[in-house]
C-alpha cells in the first residue's frame, strides 16, 4: 500500500503515572517498526510526561472543544492541547456522542477548529447494532460521516467504530468492513475531491493481535484505532507487528 499503516492506540480514561513504561515500551517497538506510523492518545493529564516519555510515536488527545477559549468550565481548546504536546485529536468518538451528547454538527466544529490549531483530527463515526441490524448501517454512516466532516481534508483521518463492535470483542464480518470503507471512502472523494483519496480510513472495534492481520489486510483500511488492546505493549506490540508484516 501507498500510505504506512497508521495505528492509534486510544487509552480513553485508563492510565496513571504508573502506565508510562507501557508508553516507552510501544516506542521503542514503534522505533524497531519505522513502516508504521504509531501513535497514542492518552488521558489528558498523562500528555506532558508522555511527551518526555517517548521518541518514536505520536501523541494525541481524545477530544477537545471547538471555541478558542471562554466559558466553558473543564473544556480544552485545540490550542490548549497542542500547546500541552499533542499532535492529533479524535473527535466524535461513540462515547462522546452517548456520554456527553455530542452531535455531528459539534463534531464538525471540533474537527475544524482542530485544524485551524495546526493539528491532525480523527473523526469516529459508527453505527448501533440496531442500525446494522436493520440494515442501515451503511447509510447511516454514510450521513453520519457528511455531517460530521470538516470543509477541509487536511490532515484529516476517518476512524469507522461499529458501536457494537467496541469493548466487546465482536467485529464485523470481513465483508462488511470491506463494503463500509468502500462506502466511506467514496463520501470522502464526493467531500473532497481527488484530496479525499489522501484521507486515512481506520477501523476500530474489539481489534487484537489475533485479527490485526485479516481486519488491516482489507481494501481502503488504512489503520486501526484501539482501546482495549493498546493500554499494554504486549498486547499492542503484535498489532504494530501485523501492521509491518503487511506494509
Ligand atoms: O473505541 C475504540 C477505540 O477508539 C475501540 O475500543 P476496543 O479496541 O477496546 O474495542
Amino acid at each position: 500500500m501507498a500510505q504506512r499503516y497508521y495505528i492509534v492506540g486510544n487509552w480513553k480514561m485508563n492510565g496513571m503515572r504508573t502506565a508510562l513504561p507501557e508508553a516507552r515500551a510501544i516506542d521503542r517497538a514503534a522505533q524497531r517498526l519505522p513502516k508504521v506510523e504509531v501513535a497514542v492518545a492518552p488521558p489528558v493529564t498523562l500528555i506532558a510526561a508522555m511527551r518526555e516519555a517517548v521518541e518514536n510515536i505520536g501523541i494525541g488527545a481524545q477530544t477537545c472543544h471547538s471555541a478558542e477559549k471562554g466559558a466553558h468550565t473543564g473544556d480544552l481548546s485545540a490550542a490548549m492541547l497542542r500547546e500541552s504536546g499533542v499532535e492529533f485529536v479524535i473527535v466524535g468518538h461513540s462515547e462522546r456522542r452517548a456520554d456527553h451528547g455530542e452531535t455531528d454538527a459539534m463534531v464538525k466544529a471540533r474537527a475544524e477548529a482542530v485544524q485551524a490549531a495546526g493539528m491532525g483530527v480523527i473523526v469516529c463515526v459508527g453505527e448501533s447494532e440496531a442500525q446494522r441490524d436493520a440494515g442501515e448501517a451503511e447509510q447511516v454512516v454514510a450521513r453520519q460521516l457528511a455531517a460530521s466532516l470538516p470543509g477541509s481534508a487536511d490532515r484529516l483521518s476517518v476512524a469507522y467504530e461499529p458501536v457494537w463492535a467496541i469493548g466487546t470483542g465482536r467485529v464485523p464480518s470481513i465483508e462488511d468492513i470491506a463494503a463500509m470503507h468502500k462506502r466511506l471512502r467514496s463520501a470522502l472523494a464526493q467531500a473532497y475531491g481527488e484530496a479525499g483519496a489522501a484521507v486515512r480510513i481506520l477501523y476500530g472495534g474489539s481489534v487484537n493481535g489475533n485479527n490485526a492481520a485479516d481486519l488491516l489486510s482489507v481494501a481502503e483500511v488504512g489503520g486501526a484505532l484501539v482501546g482495549g488492546a493498546s493500554l499494554t505493549a504486549d498486547a499492542f506490540v503484535p498489532i504494530l507487528a501485523a501492521a509491518a508484516e503487511l506494509a
